[in-house]
């Protein structure tokens, strides 16, 4: 097995299976899951992310929404929009695409959203359940993540995991995750005193800071498992704009016993189960068992 983890072909994989599911839900039960995602402004990035979410959700059999708003949005107008997909039968998901425009406050706007259809997982309801064992919608990274290190290592009972980032959206929950799994955690910062050595002593190490190449080789124990959930457009030597993780893959994947790629890594396994959540959430809806 190459110590490259191939997360782009487990989210073909994941997605084949959510298509079977989906279609069974269809036949069975005579619904369709649907995906409503809303996009606030022009951000370049996200505007790609939101098409490549559509045409995914689509390809596996759901109903895809798009709702575009221009930049200066009102929070109230957006707040009124999550107001009508809470109440729309046929949505069963809703994201909110961030960053948001200034005037708007994120906060606001995903509490807003109903718990049930919240497939980012970011209402402070789903972030309590998950903290408490409850059945929550989980945070889409994190839980690819997690995935990608069960497909990999199977028990990860008693490991020792060091998580590189402390956002609600990543570091967080995916803390959360690996304590659920009864790894030892530690979650490591910016003001974190010899970051180095602390990551030395992982044996998973999930590197999610937003600073590109952060990781170096040499912080990598000899057999780790790296994950890279960092998704950096850098300019190259060459002049050309590329896309870097926050470990610096070429020398750390000297040392790791297995590794993700940025891009082909946790990217993909975003979308993936994000689809996956609002499968989740449609059976939670419709009172079906999975
Ligand atoms: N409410 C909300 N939920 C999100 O989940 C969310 C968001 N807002 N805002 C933006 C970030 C970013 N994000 C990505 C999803 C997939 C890839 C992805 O598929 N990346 C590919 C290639 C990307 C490329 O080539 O540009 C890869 O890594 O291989 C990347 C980034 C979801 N986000
Ligand atoms: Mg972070």
């Amino acid at each position: 097995m190459s110590n490259i983890i191939d997360g782009k072909a487990f989210a073909e994989g994941l997605r084949r299976r959510l298509a079977t599911q989906i279609a069974g839900l269809k036949e069975k039960h005579g619904f369709i899951p649907g995906l409503a995602v809303v996009l606030v402004g022009e951000d370049p990035a996200s505007k790609v992310y939101v098409r490549n979410k559509a045409q995914q959700t689509v390809e596996v059999g759901m109903a895809s929404f798009e709702h575009k708003l221009p930049a200066t949005t009102a929070q109230a107008e957006l707040l009124a929009l999550v107001k009508r997909l809470n109440e729309d039968k046929s949505v069963n998901g809703i994201l909110v695409q961030l960053p948001l425009p200034k005037q708007i406050d994120p906060q606001a706007v995903l509490d807003a959203i109903d718990p049930a259809k919240d497939v980012d997982g970011f209402h402070v309801v789903n972030a309590g359940r998950l903290a408490t064992g409850g059945q929550a919608l989980v945070p889409c990274t994190p839980l690819g993540c997690l995935m990608l290190l069960k497909d990999r290592l199977g028990d990860l009972s008693g490991k020792r995991a060091v998580v590189l980032g402390r956002s609600n959206i990543v570091g967080k929950p995916m803390a959360q995750l690996l304590l659920g799994e009864s790894c030892t955690v530690t979650i490591a910062h910016s003001k974190t005193r010899d970051l180095a050595g602390e990551c030395r002593r992982a044996e998973i190490l999930v590197a999610a800071v937003g600073r590109p190449e952060m990781v170096r080789g040499d912080w990598v124990a000899p057999g780790a498992t790296v994950i890279d959930v960092g998704i950096n457009r850098i300019t190259g030597p060459d002049g050309k704009g590329k896309l870097v993780g926050d470990v610096a893959f070429a020398e750390a994947a000297k040392h790791a016993g297995a590794i993700t790629p940025v891009p082909g890594g946790v990217g993909p396994m975003t979308i993936a189960v994000l689809l996956q959540n609002t499968v989740t959430a449609a059976c939670r809806q419709h009172g079906i068992a999975i």
